[in-house]
C-alpha cells in the first residue's frame, strides 16, 4: 500500500509542474487526484502559481480544493478547461482507460471533454494489456427502471452487479444515479460495446474512455510519461 501511494504521488506531483499560471485546470476524482489536489494547493498557497481557477469531478474534489483555498468553480462558469488531472482505474499501452472506481464517472468524462489536454496519473498496477483484465466497467444508470437495464447487460453476458455502500444500499452517485459494475473481459470490440451501451436508454454514461488521455504519467521513480499516438 505504501509503494502504490508512493506511486500515486510521484505521479500527481509530476502533474503539478504541467500547471502554469492562469490556467483553467479541470480536478480529478480519487486517491491519486486527491494528491495533485494537495500539489497544486500548495504551489498556490506559497504564491508559486498565480490566477489559477478549478473546475471538480465530483462533490468530494469541489470540497477539498474549496477547503486548501482553491478558487473551484462550476463548469459553466468557464468557456473551457485547459487542462485536467485526473486518476484512473485501468490503462491500456493505446492509454484508453477504464475509469469510476469511485463512481465519478459522469462528471469526469464531461469534464474531460471540455478539456483541451487531458493528464491521467497513475501508480504502476493500473497499467495493463488489455482493459477489463484486472477491472470491471462501472455503468452508470437511472435508478428509474435499473432493473430492466440490468436484465439488458446480463443479456450482453456481461455478468452485471449493483455497486452498494458500506449500509448494503444502492451507491448513489453524485448525480444520484446507481452503478452497475460489468465484466468486460470477455468483450474484444470495446469500442462497439461503449457505442452499444451509450444508446440504450437508461444508461446515462460508462467508464470507458476511449481515446480521451493525451499523456499518462507513471509514478515510477522516476515517472514514466507516455503520450497517445493520434
Ligand atoms: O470514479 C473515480 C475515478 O474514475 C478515479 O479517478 C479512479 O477510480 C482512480 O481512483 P484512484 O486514484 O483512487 O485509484
Amino acid at each position: 500500500m505504501m509503494m502504490v501511494n508512493a506511486g500515486k504521488k510521484n505521479a500527481a506531483l509530476a502533474a503539478v509542474k504541467l500547471i502554469q499560471d492562469n490556467m483553467v485546470v479541470g480536478l480529478g476524482t480519487g486517491s491519486t487526484a486527491k494528491f495533485f489536489i494537495e500539489g497544486l494547493a500548495e504551489q498556490v498557497q506559497q504564491d508559486q502559481l498565480h490566477n489559477i481557477t478549478c473546475v471538480a469531478t465530483s462533490i468530494a474534489s469541489d470540497e477539498l480544493g474549496r477547503s486548501l483555498g482553491l478558487h473551484v468553480v462550476a463548469l459553466d462558469e468557464t468557456d473551457g478547461i485547459d487542462i485536467t488531472i485526473d486518476g484512473a482505474d485501468e490503462v491500456d499501452p493505446q492509454l484508453n482507460g477504464i475509469k469510476g472506481g469511485g463512481a465519478a464517472l459522469f462528471y469526469e468524462k464531461i469534464v474531460a471533454k471540455a478539456s483541451k489536454k487531458n493528464i491521467w496519473i497513475v501508480d504502476p498496477s493500473k497499467q495493463s494489456p488489455r482493459l477489463g483484465t484486472q477491472f470491471k466497467l462501472p455503468v452508470e444508470v437511472l435508478p428509474f427502471g435499473s432493473h430492466h437495464v440490468f436484465n439488458y447487460l446480463t443479456d450482453l453476458s456481461l455478468d452485471p452487479h449493483f455497486r452498494v455502500n458500506a449500509d448494503g444500499q444502492y451507491l448513489l452517485t453524485d448525480s444520484a444515479n446507481y452503478i452497475i459494475d460489468v465484466d468486460i473481459s470477455e468483450v474484444t470490440d470495446l469500442k462497439a460495446l461503449g457505442d452499444e451501451l451509450i444508446q440504450h436508454t437508461g444508461i446515462v454514461e460508462h467508464g470507458l474512455f476511449l481515446g480521451i488521455c493525451d499523456t499518462l504519467i507513471v509514478g515510477t521513480e522516476p515517472t514514466t510519461i507516455l503520450n497517445r499516438n493520434n
